[in-house]
C-alpha cells in the first residue's frame, strides 16, 4: 500500500489579474502529506483556497509553483484519475435521466465490467433503490447529493474527494453517509473531505487541516488540535468548597464539582493543584479541556491579542 495518498510541497497558485494588476494568491507555499487510509478534513473560511486545492488534486488546475502528487503520481496521469472518486460541490446531473441510467453511464465511463449490477449496488448503498426509475429532475437536494455520492463510489476508488458531501442531506441520511464512508475507509480508501459543516467533519475525519488566505495555518490529528496545553478540567469529589477553590485560582463551571485551570506550564498547574488540595478538596479527575472544531477554527483564525490593532 502507498504511504501517502496526497502530497503537496511548496504548492502555490496565483490567479492572473487583469491587465497590469497583480494576481490573486489562492494557495501560498502549501505543504501537506496525507497518509493512505486517513480521513482528512480541510476546513477554512470562504475564499481560503479549498476548492483551488481540490482542483489541483484533480489535475484540472495547473499550480503556479510547487509539487502535487495524488496516489504517488501526478494528477495528470489518467490511470491515477481513474482511482479517484469525486463528489463536486455543485452537481450537474441530467434532469431527464433516471438515476440508474446516469450511474450506468458513469460506470461505463469508469470502464467497469458489470455496469448494471454496479449501478444498482451503488444506488442501494445510498438509499435510492426505491427511486431507480424516477427522473433525476424531480429529485430533492439531498437525493441529488446521495446520487452524486453513489457516482463517486463506483469502481471502488482508492481516494474519495468529497466536497460538502452531506449538504442538504437530512439527519438520518447523514448517519447513513457516515456509515458508507466508514465502510469505504475499512476497505482501505482514503477520504479527503471539504466541508463547512464542522460537526460532520469532526465525526468523519481523524485529521484536520485549516486553510486561511491560501496558507495551511493548522494541521494534525483532531485530538491534538482540539486539546489544550494550557487549559485543564478538574473534577473534585462532591463536598468541596467552591468559594475556596475559586479563591485558589480555579474557574467554576456549571457542574459544581468541575473547575477549569488556566496555566501556562506544568509547574504552575501543580502549584494551583496544591493550593486547591489545601482547601480540603479531593481531586478525582484531571484532563486537558477539549475544544470542538468550531472553537479550534475560531482560535486558529483569531490573531493573538498583541497583533490586533487598537480601534
Ligand atoms: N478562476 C479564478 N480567478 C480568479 N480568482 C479566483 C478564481 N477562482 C478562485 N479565485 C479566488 O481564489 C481564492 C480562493 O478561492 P477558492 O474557491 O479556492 O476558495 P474556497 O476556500 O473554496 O471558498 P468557499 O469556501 O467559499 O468555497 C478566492 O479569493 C477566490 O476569489
Amino acid at each position: 500500500m502507498l504511504a501517502l495518498a496526497i502530497e503537496a510541497r511548496g504548492l502555490c497558485k496565483t490567479y492572473r489579474g487583469w491587465f497590469r494588476s497583480t494576481g490573486h494568491e489562492a494557495l501560498v507555499d502549501l505543504d501537506l502529506a496525507i497518509a493512505s487510509g486517513a480521513a482528512f478534513g480541510l476546513i477554512g473560511p470562504n475564499g481560503a483556497g479549498k476548492t483551488t486545492f481540490i482542483k489541483a488534486l484533480l489535475g484540472v488546475l495547473r499550480p503556479t509553483r510547487g509539487l502535487v502528487r495524488v496516489l504517488g503520481q501526478s494528477p495528470d496521469d489518467p490511470a491515477t484519475r481513474a482511482r479517484i472518486g469525486y463528489l463536486p460541490e455543485r452537481l450537474h446531473l441530467p434532469a431527464s435521466f433516471t438515476p440508474l441510467r446516469f450511474l450506468e453511464g458513469v460506470a461505463r465511463l469508469k470502464g467497469l465490467s458489470d455496469i448494471s449490477h454496479e449501478a444498482r449496488h451503488a444506488l442501494t448503498r445510498v438509499g435510492l433503490a426505491g427511486d431507480a426509475s424516477r427522473r433525476i429532475g424531480g429529485f430533492s437536494k439531498g437525493m441529488r447529493q446521495r446520487l452524486g455520492l453513489a457516482a463517486a463510489l463506483l469502481g471502488k476508488p482508492l481516494l474519495l474527494i468529497l466536497d460538502e458531501p452531506t449538504d442538504g442531506v437530512d439527519p438520518m441520511g447523514r448517519v447513513e453517509i457516515r456509515t458508507i464512508l466508514a465502510e469505504e475507509r475499512a476497505r482501505g480508501a482514503t477520504l479527503f473531505l471539504n466541508s463547512h459543516l464542522l460537526s460532520e467533519t469532526e465525526r468523519i475525519c481523524d485529521r484536520i487541516g485549516i486553510l486561511a488566505g491560501g496558507r495551511l495555518v493548522r494541521e494534525g490529528p483532531l485530538e491534538a488540535l482540539s486539546g489544550s496545553d494550557t487549559r485543564h478540567r478538574l473534577r473534585f469529589a462532591p463536598g468541596s468548597d467552591p468559594e475556596a477553590l475559586r479563591a485558589a485560582g480555579l474557574t467554576p463551571t456549571p457542574d459544581p464539582d468541575v473547575f477549569l485551570a488556566d496555566t501556562p506550564d506544568p509547574l504552575t498547574l501543580n502549584t494551583l493543584l496544591d493550593r486547591a488540595r489545601a482547601t480540603g478538596a479531593l481531586l478525582v479527575e484531571l484532563r486537558p479541556d477539549l475544544r470542538d472544531l468550531e472553537q479550534v477554527l475560531t482560535d486558529a483564525l483569531t490573531p493573538p491579542p498583541s497583533s490586533r490593532r487598537s480601534p
